[in-house]
């Protein structure tokens, strides 16, 4: 599934911002040193526009090791020299996440849920701004639960929304709630939608539900916790069904809300989700971002 979506932003790359990824923070212009914590790279310490300039692509998701076997996965399709079981964790110096680049693409995990996922995006948007990137395509592939779709289709997002189905992020910050826009990109999601119809895939593009929780959030009945009945877990994807949800997952709003806040506001190219294998999802955006 990953090579077909890369495949796909590659040949339509001139469509994308032409622009440098920035950051939309004034404090970090300020500082003598920005430090990546989580990935154990520093502007002091490494020197990020050698190692990550040519970034083009960018393709993160839960598990560190789907991550190090996609890296190794688009080593070999790719067809760069050396072995791609040689390929090496950059961010060795830490535990919290991994990061392979082979080529163009970077490959980074990014746990479980939206403030781990959050932790790594402002690292990674960061990374992108001080490496001086230039139209970078971001990828979340992922694992899904498929709402009224048989096992095995690929969900393409039309609109991350939250457990209320609205197509919105809410942050907490200095104790007040802001709410970001999850909106996404259409053209975007048809491109994608044309790869997976050559590669005889089902797919279909619809809304990803975001939650914070992977059981009694997602209305399972498995949990530790059950605090509704089967009838009324019914009751709720159906209307997430109705809602245009066809799948859910834990990641895809806060996602869309930091890569759209750090892009082309006017130009609203955002993300998608894709599942399969009723497990297997990948969001994708774009942050090619401007002032
Ligand atoms: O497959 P990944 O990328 O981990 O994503 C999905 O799987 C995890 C739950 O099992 C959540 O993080 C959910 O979003
Ligand atoms: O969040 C998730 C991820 C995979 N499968 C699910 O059902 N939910």
């Amino acid at each position: 599934m990953a090579p077909i979506l890369l495949n796909c932003m590659e040949n339509e790359h001139n469509d994308y911002i032409k622009q440098q990824v920035q950051v939309k923070n004034p404090y970090l212009d300020t500082m003598e040193e920005d430090i990546l914590y989580h990935f154990s790279l520093s502007t002091k310490t490494h020197n990020l526009p050698e190692m990550f300039g040519d970034i083009k692509f960018v393709c993160v998701g839960g598990s560190a090791n789907r991550m190090k076997a996609f890296a190794q996965f688009m080593h070999h399709e790719l067809k760069l020299p050396g072995i791609p079981e040689d390929i090496k964790d950059i961010c060795e110096g830490t535990d919290r996440y991994c990061m392979y680049k082979v080529g163009p693409v970077l490959s980074i995990s990014h746990g479980m849920g939206v403030p781990s996922i959050s932790i790594m995006l402002h690292e990674l948007i960061k990374l992108l701004h001080h490496a001086q990137c230039r139209d970078v395509v971001l990828f979340r592939l992922g694992t899904s639960g498929g709402v009224g779709l048989a096992p095995g289709t690929v969900v393409i997002t039309d609109k991350a929304v939250d457990y209320s189905f609205r197509p919105q992020f809410e942050q907490v910050v200095l104790g007040k709630v802001i709410t970001r826009s999850t909106e996404l990109d259409e053209g975007v999601a048809n491109e994608l939608l044309q790869c997976s119809s050559s590669q005889n895939i089902p797919t279909v593009i619809g809304n990803t539900m975001c939650t914070h929780d992977f059981y009694e959030g997602q209305g399972r009945l498995d949990g530790a916790l059950c605090s509704f009945s089967h009838e009324e877990k019914l009751e709720y994807l159906r209307k997430a069904y109705e809602a245009g949800v066809r799948n859910i997952e834990m990641e895809s709003t806060v996602f869309a809300a930091m890569c759209r806040v750090c892009g082309l506001k006017d130009r609203q190219k955002y993300t998608s989700v894709l599942s399969k294998n009723l497990q297997h999802a990948a969001s994708f955006t774009k942050i090619s971002v401007s002032s």
